[in-house]
């Protein structure tokens, strides 16, 4: 199908070797498209992230296979392709948040006004456009995200994959960053992913994916 954007078969990943092994997922079926609005959740080493970064191409399966059938072969070497996001907003603290949103874009090799302006679309898209200039220890955690956010959407990902990204906030202002997120996919037409041990925020997606013991049991 056209819209699938990413598609694990029988999955596994194992680390380690021999009596070491810890099998962090096993047997893992699902797909999600472009339209899919998906709460991954599950207890504390169940896997969530394991398979967040399996689907961005951060890391690879040690059995089954995932595949990104609309993009040429995975998004290693397509960055645009996946955007991720972290519990942590791991800006980088020299650099303004405008600055810190151009940053993946100029690393891909777009000229510098183009970037600019798309960092500065995507900011206000997150509602962070009026504090562009200020440096990471001025934002509060909420703008942080937000500037995370912008981050990884600047880049026009077809997929945002977003690990626990209100795991540090408070309620309300956790709240209103997974508005602001579902708000900014739905603009650019980006499929998303959140993994998280928040009920609210996981009842805010369209369904939910349970993970128990590395193995999914709603996909
Ligand atoms: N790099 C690694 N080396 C060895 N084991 C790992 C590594 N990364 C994860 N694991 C193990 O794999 C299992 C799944 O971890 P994972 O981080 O995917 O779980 P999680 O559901 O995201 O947990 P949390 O909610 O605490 O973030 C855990 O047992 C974890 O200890």
């Amino acid at each position: 199908m056209t819209d699938l954007l990413v598609h694990c078969d029988h999955v596994g990943r194992t680390y380690g070797r021999g009596e070491r092994a810890v099998v962090a997922l096993h047997d893992v079926t699902c797909a999600v498209r472009a339209t899919d609005r998906i709460a991954l959740t599950g207890p504390s080493g169940s896997g969530k992230s394991t398979l967040l970064q399996l689907m961005a191409g951060l890391d690879r399966s040690t059995s089954g296979t995932v595949t990104w059938p609309t993009w040429d072969g995975s998004p290693f070497g397509h960055p645009e392709r996946a955007g991720v996001v972290f519990q942590e907003a791991s800006l980088i603290p020299s650099l303004s948040a405008a600055e810190n949103a151009a940053f993946p874009l100029l690393v891909q090799g777009v000229a510098a006004d183009e970037a600019r302006e798309r960092a500065g679309d995507a900011l206000d898209l997150l509602g962070v456009g009026a504090v562009a200039s200020h440096e990471p220890d001025e934002l509060s955690g909420g703008q942080a995200q937000r500037v995370a956010i912008a981050r990884a959407l600047a880049t026009r990902p077809a997929l945002l994959l977003a690990d626990e990204p209100t795991g540090k906030l408070d309620s309300a202002t956790g709240a209103h960053v997974v508005d602001l997120l579902l708000h900014a996919c739905a603009e650019v037409g980006a499929g998303l992913v959140v993994a998280t041990h928040d009920h609210a925020v996981a009842r805010r997606m369209d369904r939910t994916w349970a993970i128990h013991d590395g193995e999914l049991v709603t996909p």
